[in-house]
């Protein structure tokens, strides 16, 4: 099965994807460093698949220690942080340790983040276990936290050493979750691949019906996507990554004022690419028929295509804080065409606020 790299000289790591590779030694040992491990998991995956993962690496010999969050968005927070902390401490880790993140991408976004600051910074391995975190979180090294006026506000730039994509676990993931996950994979259709999106839209029945080849297939080319982006533009510096965010300046609107946790993430980045896509037409770009081809595949893959209830004012005040804007300025990714995204200055906003009505947001 496919093992990616993800390109970054020396901070180079594979992923493998594959059933039955979370708790493979032959994956995992090579890339733990020195002899204390961390293993950060929530209290609905650790019971599932931590077992098996400590038995690898206390026959190993590794010294191996635990820390047990609660499960949710609304977790992903500085109290929840300290806990990684705390465990580290109390367990008197030093800066030759590993910390291993078993879960989806609040577990891995929070793990990579206590990596890269703890003690300065140790090195980390994610074992991603939804299917949003095998396509997308588990790959690039962005970490971080949420904040109450902001998704992701407080964060940093951390690598792991390997990504071990198990897609077996996908089995137990609950069906909620595997459609967050289609958003995902579809935005990579969107913004790079029309031959993907033409390839999800004939096999959403079967990656709906958790088909195992026709899900591995997906995992694989949403990977080696998101891995030739990082590798063009690993920190966001040249709005390339930043493609990496359409539907998300929405998507992240609806996930700060409904609370974090109502909606998931992959929920609200689909209603968002729709709003982009509405916002792309227009602006003259894409056609009412690729719109309406988005919201059909959308449904298909059983996401949301309508907004909350939340006013145009909540909308663009979340909106404004945005990571991408610059000097106050707001800026979104959108379809030039389908397959083909860029990052757009929008200085005039009643396009958006247009966009925003046309989904029952206003005044
Ligand atoms: N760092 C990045 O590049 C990046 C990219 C995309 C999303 N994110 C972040 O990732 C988070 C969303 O990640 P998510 O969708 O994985 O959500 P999540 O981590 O909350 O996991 C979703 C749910 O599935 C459960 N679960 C996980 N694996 C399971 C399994 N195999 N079987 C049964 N249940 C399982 C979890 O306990 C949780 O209840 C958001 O915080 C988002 O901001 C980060
Ligand atoms: O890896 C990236 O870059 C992404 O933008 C991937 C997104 O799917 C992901 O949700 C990411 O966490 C968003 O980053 P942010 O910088 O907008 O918080
Ligand atoms: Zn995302």
């Amino acid at each position: 099965m496919p093992v990616l790299t993800v390109a970054l000289g020396q901070r180079s790591y594979p992923i493998h994807i594959d059933e039955q590779v979370f708790a493979n030694a032959d994956l995992l040992l090579p890339h733990i460093h020195g002899r204390q491990v961390m293993l950060v998991s929530n209290t609905t995956v650790a019971p599932l698949y931590l077992a098996p993962l400590r038995g690898v690496l206390e026959a190993a010999g590794l010294t191996v220690a635990e820390v047990i969050l609660p499960d949710g968005e609304q977790f992903k927070d500085w109290q929840h942080l300290q806990h990684i902390f705390d465990a580290l401490l109390q367990a008197r880790f030093g800066r030759k340790a590993t910390l291993i993140a078993l879960g989806g991408g609040v577990i891995g976004d929070m793990t990579g983040f206590a990596a890269a600051t703890y003690q300065r910074g140790v090195h980390f391995i994610q074992i991603p276990t939804t299917l949003l975190a095998q396509v997308d979180s588990s790959v690039g090294g962005k970490t971080g936290i949420n904040h109450t006026l902001g998704k992701n506000m407080i964060g940093a730039f951390m690598q792991p050493q390997v990504v071990l994509a198990d897609t077996a676990v996908l089995r137990t993931l609950p069906d909620r979750e595997l459609s967050a996950g289609l958003a995902e994979i579809i935005k990579y259709g969107l913004i790079r691949d029309p031959g993907f999106l033409h390839w999800l839209h004939d096999h959403m029945p079967g990656l709906m019906a958790r088909d195992p080849a026709l899900l591995a297939e997906a995992v694989a080319r949403s990977c080696h996507h998101k891995a030739e982006v990082v590798a063009a533009d690993e920190l966001e510096q040249h709005d390339v990554r930043a493609l990496l965010n359409l539907g998300h300046t929405f998507g992240h609107a609806i996930e700060t004022n409904m609370g974090y946790g109502q909606w998931l993430h992959g929920e609200a980045v689909a209603v968002g690419m729709l709003m982009a896509a509405d916002l792309s037409q227009r602006f003259g770009w894409i056609d009412a028929a690729a719109v309406a081809a988005l919201r059909t595949l959308l449904l298909a893959a059983g996401l949301p295509v309508d907004a909350p209830a939340i006013s145009a004012a909540d909308f663009l005040a979340a909106m404004a804080v945005d990571k991408k804007n610059v000097d106050g300025r707001l800026r979104l990714v959108l379809l030039r065409a389908v397959g083909d995204a860029v990052v757009v200055n929008v200085d005039d906003l009643a396009p958006v606020r247009d966009t925003l009505a046309a989904f029952g947001v206003s005044a």
